[in-house]
């Protein structure tokens, strides 16, 4: 501290001539109880205080006496920028104070340094309540701190940790006062590698530190710089992603569980087989993204049951989900129903116009059932609309925008479509992003018990009956080849169910074919001439459809028989010629 941080600035001087009344008259007004004593050059010739004042006066001396007879001529002269230690041992009384110019800037008096030292002193209090507050939510903030925090000093030794440290060290002992190296922590050798580095470099150093039972730490070492910029003190903070780690494993369990427990509740969707499952498996996987999928699978194998489990399980389950059979669809009726129409876009047309199923399905997902069947001019349009994501309604000028998942199912060969120009390879590919086939019921025997025990009791519960099958059932059922898949499986039990007379249901019960040779040996068909394969199996299917109308005179019954769905056995029908009639 220097002379002037304490002195009294610029003091009021009295000329040497001026009586003890004119020096009181100061004291009184400026309330300082000094002034120095000047001549006629303004030298200061002396300094009178109050108490040499007083003492002047109790001598005899009266208010009339001239200041210069009685003032402390025996001046001590300092220098403003003098530290403050330097004269403190000086009597204070007589201390005028000048700068380097030699010109008079104060004066030093006990009173005033009192007062000085006294308000210095309340303001370091203030300042050291302050500084204690501040350390104290330093330290609160540290000890808050999750990572745990090592303070050493520049010769290595531990200065201190925080709360958070004991939880990765295996003792309670604080190590504060150790040297690093003695820490009792797993990761010490990789803690000091970093304190030495930092003490090195100056910098920030990272280091990850891998320990049995998951436990995975970052550790950080930061350098608390000099004004040299030389590194005195290293805050190490040890970051556990143990907790983390175990968190992730057991969200991923969770998942697992999650996701076997949609396995279950996945009530329409009953397998056991190993081939089924994976294509269950494949097709939650899918549901997770939004990619196009092409489900594969002879009629009746379970395509859309596949396809609803694909949106049920997506983002877009609150969304609708529309089904489009472009097989059962009129050709000239489908690209309306597709894509939409405005009002007035042509005769018949609804006035107000109408959504397509593309923009009935925004937000949601589209299965465009037997896309096989899509005529090639509508492939064209589809394969626009996938690719611009929006599509125009007939007659519309303004394009809808679309925000659909799409999901497509044949049960043809596209691949062989596509040979014979029948489908287009684009839009094939387009389609194709993620393919799912799905066995048929033959190959994948493991289902059929499942099936039928799940069919049986949804029947049972509908006619509210208690019917049971005889094992020959079942052996049956598992030699037999299921043409007509899961389908002909469902309304063989639904018939079982109904038409049995007693509770249990025997093999007697079952239709002849369970018992033909062709169940066990393929169809013997003559042939009497050679003539194109394509004619031969419209004859067949012709002459087959034909019989099983006579025999069924009903089309879900000669459907069940063929093993086909009911728009299969009607497009097959028109497309050979047949009338039907029920
Ligand atoms: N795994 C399954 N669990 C329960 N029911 C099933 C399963 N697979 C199919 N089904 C039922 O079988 C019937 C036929 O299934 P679906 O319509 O999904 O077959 P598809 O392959 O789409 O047939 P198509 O090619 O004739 O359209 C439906 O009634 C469906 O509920």
């Amino acid at each position: 501290m220097k002379v002037k941080q304490v002195m009294l600035e610029n003091p009021r001087t009295l000329h040497r001539s001026k009586t003890l009344r004119d020096a009181s008259e100061l004291y009184k007004q400026t309330k300082v109880n000094c002034a120095p004593i000047v001549d006629d050059e303004n030298n200061v010739v002396g300094i009178l205080t109050v108490f040499r004042l007083l003492e002047a006066l109790e001598a005899g001396e009266t208010f009339e006496t001239r200041v210069d007879e009685v003032m402390d001529c025996n001046l001590q002269i300092i220098d403003e920028d003098t530290c403050f230690s330097e004269i403190c041992h000086k009597p204070i009384d007589r201390l005028v104070i000048f700068n380097q110019k030699r010109k008079l800037t104060g004066v030093l008096t006990r009173i005033d340094l009192i007062n000085k030292v006294h308000r210095a002193l309340e303001n370091t209090e203030d300042k050291l309540a302050e500084a204690f507050e501040t350390n104290r939510k330093l330290g609160s903030i540290i000890e808050a701190t999750y990572d745990g925090i090592i303070v050493v000093d520049h010769q290595g030794v531990v200065q201190m940790v925080n709360s958070s440290y004991f939880r990765l060290q295996d003792s309670s002992h604080d190590p504060s006062g150790r040297f690093l190296q003695e820490i009792p922590l797993e990761c010490c050798q990789q803690v000091l590698a970093v304190y030495q580095e930092v003490m090195q470099k100056g910098k920030v150093v990272f280091a990850r530190f891998q320990g049995k039972n998951l436990i995975e730490l970052t550790i950080t070492g930061s350098p608390i710089l000099d004004e040299q910029n030389h590194p005195v003190r290293v805050v190490i903070g040890l970051r556990d992603f143990t907790e983390l780690n175990q968190l992730k494993l057991q969200s991923a369990r969770y998942s697992e569980e999650l996701k076997s427990l949609r396995f279950k509740d996945q009530k329409e969707l009953i397998f056991q087989d190993i081939a089924m499952e994976r294509v269950v498996q494949k097709a939650l996987r899918v549901a997770e993204v939004d990619s196009t999928v092409l489900i594969t699978g002879e009629s009746g194998v379970g395509k859309e049951v596949i396809a609803r489990t694909i949106h049920r399980n997506n983002p877009r389950a609150e969304g609708p989900f529309i089904e489009i059979n472009c097989g059962a669809i009129p050709e000239h009726l489908l690209e309306s129903e597709l894509f939409g129409y405005e009002k007035g876009a042509f005769t018949g047309a609804n006035k107000e116009g109408k959504p397509g199923m593309m923009e009935l399905a925004n937000g949601g997902t589209l299965l465009l059932d037997e896309v096989g069947d899509l005529p090639l001019n509508l492939q064209v349009k589809l394969l626009r609309a996938l690719q611009e994501q929006e599509i125009y309604r007939i007659g519309g000028r303004a394009p809808v925008k679309l925000d659909v998942r799409i999901l497509a199912a044949t049960n043809k060969n596209l691949e062989q479509m596509i040979a014979e120009k029948k489908f287009r390879e684009d839009l094939f590919y387009r389609l194709n992003v993620v393919p799912i086939h799905i066995p048929p019921l033959r190959e994948r025997k493991g289902d059929i018990f499942p099936l039928a025990m799940h069919f049986l009791e949804r029947f049972n519960t509908k006619y509210n009956y208690h019917r049971l099958f005889s094992s020959e059932v079942f052996k049956l059922f598992e030699k037999y080849p299921w043409p007509g898949n899961i389908r002909e499986l469902a309304n063989l039990v639904e018939r079982l169910v109904i038409m049995s007379e007693q509770d249990t249901i025997h093999s007697d019960q079952l239709p002849p074919t369970f018992f033909s040779k062709s169940v066990a040996s393929p169809l013997q068909i003559s042939i009497d001439e050679i003539i194109p394969l394509k004619e031969a199996r419209e004859q067949v299917e012709s002459e087959l459809i034909i019989k099983a109308f006579k025999k069924y005179r009903s089309l879900r019954r000669t459907g069940d028989a063929l093993g086909v769905a009911h728009s299969t056995l009607l497009r097959k029908a028109r497309a050979l010629g047949i009338s039907y009639e029920e």
